[in-house]
């Protein structure tokens, strides 16, 4: 994959792993998995392969065929085993194919012998999965975010052909590739492969300082954001579970909405204001998917910090989805490796318009369950009151006594908590009712001691 300055809009593009086919037809992909599933495994190798065909054909391929083989590991050679490998061969001639996609992340001496032995180009999960997050890169911090992923997992599996980044995001600077280049000037006795090697490694820290930039950039807003005081609700789930349709729906915000995974990249944070009066700022975040490489989590970092620092979730789940339950458990995976699982969530069980008897859904399953369809406009405000309703668990009692010259922290009061009881006294607006914790400490000098 070479990353280029595409000319005509001098924004920067990435060229893809797979042809779209738009002058040729599509590429014919040939998928492969090995079946290593126990009997606590989530996903069935068949799920498995079958969402890898939707991102194939994400990506712009045709899929032609599966190959699946049980064993207890892949091999570490040559990933199937050596019959298989061979059945392969026949099978690729036969089908005319243009790729092999593996179900799982190839270590690199199994994609330089699979390589050796195929004639069709190997290209694994993992790859794939960068190749649809460059493609749906929107944002300058996206772009960085997608291009470091993709320079770590290019670093150990380089082989001496060319290597050849054109680009900085922002278009700020360029460096074209080959002897003589800017980055690529040949040190004595250095080979091809080990400027590749130094090229890319300096590309790796320049992109690295690039996301702390954007990291401590995140920090500054989520401060601001703090001083607002608004609780974040940040809205995770699985890729195309209708994240970005249920934050446009619940804000009108205009994020892009795509039927392909991975439509978003970039954080999007707004305000809305629930049933109860009460303001929250909800921010859209990346879609998750099943064996998200772990690159590509350490690569959005900054992203994922919207999460980490929410003060509670909204999941989104596509409950038309064969694999809906799946999804939720893998969202609920990553999520724990962010140690992120435990804040309070709500489920918004989306695209009930396309379940036949929505009555059947089993909304126990999920915590705090809503059924909802975000395109049709359905059950958004019973999502909108769970929303409250959990919230308000996690907010605080207090008792106050508030003097009036304190007018805007009754107003305050009024906007972002919950009155339970409000009476004017002679000295001050007597308070009880809840408040998010992330306000208490306006108000805890007013409190009436017991
Ligand atoms: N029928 C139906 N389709 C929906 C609903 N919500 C979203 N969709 C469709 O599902 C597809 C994916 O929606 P998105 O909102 O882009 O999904 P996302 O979760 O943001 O996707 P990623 O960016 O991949 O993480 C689009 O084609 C939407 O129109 C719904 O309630 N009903």
């Amino acid at each position: 994959m070479v990353l280029a300055i595409d000319r005509r809009s001098h924004t920067t593009k990435f060229e893809h792993l797979i042809d779209t086919g738009v002058n040729s037809g599509p590429e014919r992909a040939y998928l492969v998995a090995v079946d290593a599933t126990s009997a606590d495994s989530v996903w069935s190798v068949e799920d498995s392969l079958n969402e890898l065909g939707a991102l194939a054909r994400t990506a712009g391929a045709e899929v032609v065929g599966t190959m699946r083989q049980r064993l207890t590991h892949p091999e570490s050679a040559t990933y199937l085993g050596k019959g298989r490998v061979q059945e392969l061969v026949d099978i690729e001639k036969q089908l005319n194919c243009d790729l092999i996609i593996f179900d799982d992340e190839l270590s690199p001496t199994q994609q330089r012998n699979l390589e050796k032995i195929l004639n069709a180009r190997v290209i694994d999960r993992t790859a794939l999965i960068l190749d649809i997050f460059a493609q749906h890169a929107r944002s300058r911090e996206g772009i960085l975010q997608v291009e470091l992923a993709q320079m770590e997992y290019r670093l150990p599996r380089l082989s001496g052909q060319d290597v050849e980044f054109t680009r900085q995001a922002g278009g700020s600077r360029g460096a074209t590739g080959g002897v003589g280049g800017a980055i690529g000037v040949r040190g004595p006795g250095e080979t091809k492969l080990e400027i590749d090697r130094r090229r890319i490694r300096s590309r790796i820290s320049e992109l690295k300082e690039d996301i702390e930039d954007v990291r401590k950039q995140r920090a500054i807003h989520r401060r601001q954001r703090a001083a607002q005081a608004m609780p974040v609700i940040a809205v995770v789930g699985y890729t195309n579970a209708g994240k970005s349709t249920l934050f446009n729906t619940l804000t009108e915000a205009g994020v892009l909405a795509e039927n392909m995974l991975f439509a978003t990249l970039d954080p999007v944070t707004r305000h809305i204001v629930l049933p109860n009066h009460q303001e929250i700022l909800l921010t859209d975040t990346v879609g998750f998917i099943h064996k998200l490489p772990t690159k590509l989590i350490a690569a959005f970092r900054a992203t994922l910090e919207e999460v980490v620092e929410a003060d509670m979730l909204l999941e989104v789940v596509d409950i038309s989805h064969e694999n809906a339950i799946e999804q939720s458990e893998t969202v609920t995976e990553i999520l724990e490796e962010l140690e992120a699982a435990d804040k309070p969530r709500v489920t918004a069980l989306n695209k009930i318009d396309l379940v036949d008897d929505p009555d059947d859904v089993d909304t126990s399953l999920y915590p705090n369950a809503v059924p909802v369809s975000a395109l049709k406009n359905q059950g958004l405000d019973a999502l909108l009151e769970t929303i409250a309703r959990v919230l308000a668990e996690s907010m605080e009692e207090v008792d106050i006594l508030i003097p009036y010259r304190k007018g805007d922290l009754v107003e305050l009061f009024h906007r972002r908590g919950n009155i339970l009881k409000e009476e004017h006294l002679e000295d001050g607006v007597h308070i009880v009712g809840r408040i998010h914790r992330t306000l208490r400490g306006y108000f805890l000098s007013y409190s009436i001691a017991e």
